[in-house]
């Protein structure tokens, strides 16, 4: 490309010399979003054939175990390393204590069984939380209006461990205890699971980015208040560096920073402070802003998914969960 240049008062410095063809962009790009940066969240029910749309989520569907088994399966197929599982409870089967949580033959175990079995080449993620087995939505047992910090950690605790025994490979806890990590490994360590790996959902805010997921689960009409007195304040940063330290300290081999873009400084501080594995989970309501806005043709949902992983990866998160992760795969493999 040549151009005529008046030659008074040129550039020397033309940061678009680097912009101005493709192959040149690629040999300078900074960062790079491919299929190993994904983990695929996906929700579990019982039953067979079932495939239950979320109105306030397009695109993701409940599925029953005979239908997430091949579903997985194609995520390995693209290349995607990881899945996250979300059981979704019949309220029947719901009690204050959200005791299912610790059944080894609970919808969690089975699926994770499942997938193991079918599909031993992908990783399986397991939530922890109580909140999918209470039958007032909240992530712990509930007295006075408190959750109990301790009376839950024992829960949580025999909630890994049957999910370990299942074959899971991370446990997650997303609950927002305080000492769950410590307890969680030294339980793991005595039962003979020194591989299990913790991720920690370290810095979890409470935040109204979850709706869609409650309408997932079918939690959000069965909570009542907020989780404002064990998820953190949006208003914290410095506080956020403090449970990334006790996590860590307590045996968490992965960090996680949730939601995603609105707490990216966060992502950052954590990455350079730490240089853990840092991940971030691009939440429910954030994929619902980019299929509403994409839906009504206000934006390319497929170019703003991509930009906003993007987005994830300069930010310092090793990898993002986002319910866009196989939309994301296909594109990335042009298919
Ligand atoms: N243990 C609860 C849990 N695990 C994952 C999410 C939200 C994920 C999303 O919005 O995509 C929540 C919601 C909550 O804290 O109420
Ligand atoms: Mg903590």
């Amino acid at each position: 490309m040549s151009h005529s240049q008046p030659h008074t008062a040129f550039p020397r410095s033309r940061p678009r010399r680097n912009r101005v063809d493709g192959w040149t962009r690629r040999l300078v790009a900074e960062n790079h979003l491919t299929t190993s940066d994904l983990i695929w969240p996906v929700f579990v029910v019982e039953g067979e054939n079932q495939r239950q749309p979320i109105a306030s989520m397009p695109g993701v569907e409940r599925l029953s175990l005979d239908l997430l088994v091949p579903a997985v399966a194609q995520a390995r197929d693209l290349g995607i390393p990881c899945v996250a599982l979300f059981p979704v409870i019949p309220v029947e089967r719901k009690d204050p204590a959200g005791s299912l949580s610790g059944d080894p033959d609970n919808l969690m175990c089975r699926a994770i069984r499942a997938i193991k079995q079918a599909v031993p080449d992908i990783g399986i993620l397991g939530d922890v939380a109580l909140d999918p087995y209470t039958s007032h939505g909240h992530d712990g047992i509930v007295r006075d209006g408190y959750v109990l910090n301790e009376e839950t950690v024992d829960a949580l605790v025999r909630q890994s461990l049957v999910q370990a025994d299942a074959g899971c490979d991370i446990v997650a806890p997303s609950d927002m205890m305080d000492g769950r990590i410590g307890a969680i490994r030294d339980a793991l360590e005595g039962r003979g699971h020194t591989l299990t790996r913790i991720c920690a959902y370290a810095a979890k805010y409470a935040s109204a980015f979850y709706g869609p997921f409650r309408d997932a689960v079918q939690t959000g009409g069965l909570l009542k208040g907020d989780k404002k007195t064990y998820q953190m304040d949006p208003a914290n940063a410095e506080e956020a560096l403090r449970e990334v330290a006790l996590d860590i300290a307590e045996g968490a081999d992965m960090v996680m920073v949730k939601p995603g873009l609105p707490y990216l400084d966060i992502v950052r501080r954590v990455k350079d402070g730490f240089g853990v594995p840092t991940f971030a989970y691009h939440v429910s309501g954030e994929y619902a802003m980019l299929r509403a806005a994409g839906g009504h043709g206000w934006l390319n949902y497929d170019a703003a998914l991509l930009e906003t992983l993007l987005g994830f990866k300069r930010a310092g998160a090793d990898a993002v969960l986002t319910y866009g992760a196989v939309d994301a795969a296909r594109l990335l493999r042009g298919n």
